[in-house]
């Protein structure tokens, strides 16, 4: 049973300085320091349970989010859990709709972000409440319920509410049996950790060797970095397709670095290192471009993959209409918290094309790995060219970490939505008053 009023929201600016060891860097984002806008949602409720939500960001700007979460807090103080999700509809407009704010979104930009945070640590505390690690509360709750959560405003040309119940009763057919498979197997990873833009060639080799040879998770899939200097490209690509070999897989990723025609050219020479998609190759709203970039790869073999900077659910409908993408790349920190993924996810299964999450960030593996387990389990009832992105970094400041094994992601079994980081970390990574950020403005300004 849902219980409580929420009594209090706080947020805290929480980075980490992983820019100094260029982890995380690709052809735009040079130096970023995985950060999050860190929300706690109180109630008054006797259990004593907290809500934990978090939205990924890179550094510099996480005291704007926070400033938009503070400016939300007013939709959700004083109201009765119950009350939220027995109307999430409702509620996801009210955060998205409000009168003022949207006007510096709508649903885009740092006001979403915002949105997400908040909504994530509302459905934490649900699954906690509920006893049940999130995917599992997705997974056990009726199609009209989960219908219920989901905002079809501008949508509903391609996905109406009957078109959603249907797909999530044909969902029902086999759902033990996968859910039995996830809980043996878990959900197929690939590694983005080896191939930093920022990365000697050297770090590179030593990654690779470790994630090949050395690891016992046996990694087979990979991602690389480009964008940013063809020739630098080439033998990176070539280096990292010979420590591989042929039989695994390999997928790019420029970062929105180039214009369209660039695109093309650039991938036709990357084309022998045979990638299984290239990501995010221009702007991510530029939705015909994809389209023009797709269409032109198509005879090479390779993919176009986009998402992790899609604002919102309206520019995946119109990707998905005009075939401007071959793998749909979600993110847990950027559309409106699981509200708004639940109908890409309904999407990407009405076009049948294939989802394949982002999780690159700090906090993003630990969420996004519900989301793609209940997409299996009872969407999209398929792993054929389907797996969700992993990172090394910065698991050990979670609560729940991820476990992976076999390359898969293992399904978390607590309850929640595995949001929660270790207030000892929280602390000594808070910005700009947390020991850890103590030392090193002090040495900066000393550097000066
Ligand atoms: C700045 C970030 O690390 C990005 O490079 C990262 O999210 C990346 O695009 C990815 O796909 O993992
Ligand atoms: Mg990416």
């Amino acid at each position: 049973m849902v219980r409580g009023r929420v009594s209090r929201l706080s947020v805290r600016d929480v980075r980490f300085p992983t820019s100094l060891g260029g982890h995380g860097s690709d052809a735009m984002h040079t130096d970023p320091d995985y950060s999050a806008a860190y929300v706690i949602i109180e109630t008054d409720a006797e259990d004593g349970l907290k809500g934990y939500g978090i939205t990924f960001t890179l550094g510099k700007g996480t005291e704007v989010v926070v400033c938009a979460v503070n400016a939300l807090a007013h939709h959700v103080l004083n109201k009765d859990l119950k009350d939220i999700v027995g109307d999430f509809r409702g509620f996801y407009r009210q955060l998205t709709s409000d009168g003022q704010l949207r006007w510096i979104g709508p649903e885009k930009g740092v006001v979403h972000l915002a949105t997400a945070a908040v909504l994530n640590a509302v459905w934490d505390l649900w699954a906690k409440q509920e006893g049940k690690p999130l995917w599992k509360l997705l997974v056990d709750m009726d199609p009209r319920t989960l219908v219920s959560c989901i905002d079809f405003r501008y949508i509903t040309d391609v996905l109406t509410e009957e078109d959603a119940y249907e797909i999530l009763q044909k969902g029902q057919v086999g759902k033990k049996e996968r859910e039995g498979h996830m809980l043996a197997h878990g959900y197929p990873a690939y590694t983005t950790s080896c191939a930093w833009l920022g990365y000697s060639d050297d770090t590179l080799k030593q990654m690779v060797l470790l994630k090949v040879a050395l690891s016992d998770i046996n990694w087979h899939r990979f991602k690389v970095k480009v964008g940013a200097d063809v020739q630098d490209d080439m033998r990176r690509c070539r280096l990292i397709r010979d420590m591989i070999g042929p039989e695994n897989t390999l997928m790019m990723d420029a970062n929105q670095r180039w214009d369209v025609p660039e695109a093309v050219e650039w991938m036709s020479k990357l084309a022998e290192f045979k990638p299984l998609w290239i990501e995010e190759p221009t702007s991510p709203d530029d939705i015909l471009g994809h389209a023009a970039i797709s269409k032109a790869l198509v005879p090479l073999g390779i993919g176009v993959a986009t998402g992790e900077q899609c604002h919102n659910r309206v520019i995946f409908k119109q990707l998905l209409q005009a075939n401007a993408l071959q793998f749909l790349q979600i993110d847990s920190c950027r559309l409106g918290s699981v509200n708004e993924n639940l109908s890409v996810l309904l999407m990407a299964k009405k076009f049948e094309i294939p989802v394949c999450p982002h999780a690159g960030g700090v906090g993003l593996c630990e969420l996004v790995q519900h989301l793609i387990i209940f997409d299996y389990i009872s969407v999209s009832a398929s792993l054929e060219n389907r797996m969700c992105e992993y990172v090394d970094h910065l698991h050990e400041h979670f609560k729940y970490p991820v476990k992976i094994r076999q390359a898969s992601y293992m399904p978390p079994m607590d309850a929640g939505y595995s949001t929660e980081m270790k207030e000892e970390s929280v602390k000594k990574h808070q910005y700009p008053d947390g020991e850890v950020w103590k030392k090193l403005l002090a040495t900066q300004e000393n550097q000066v």
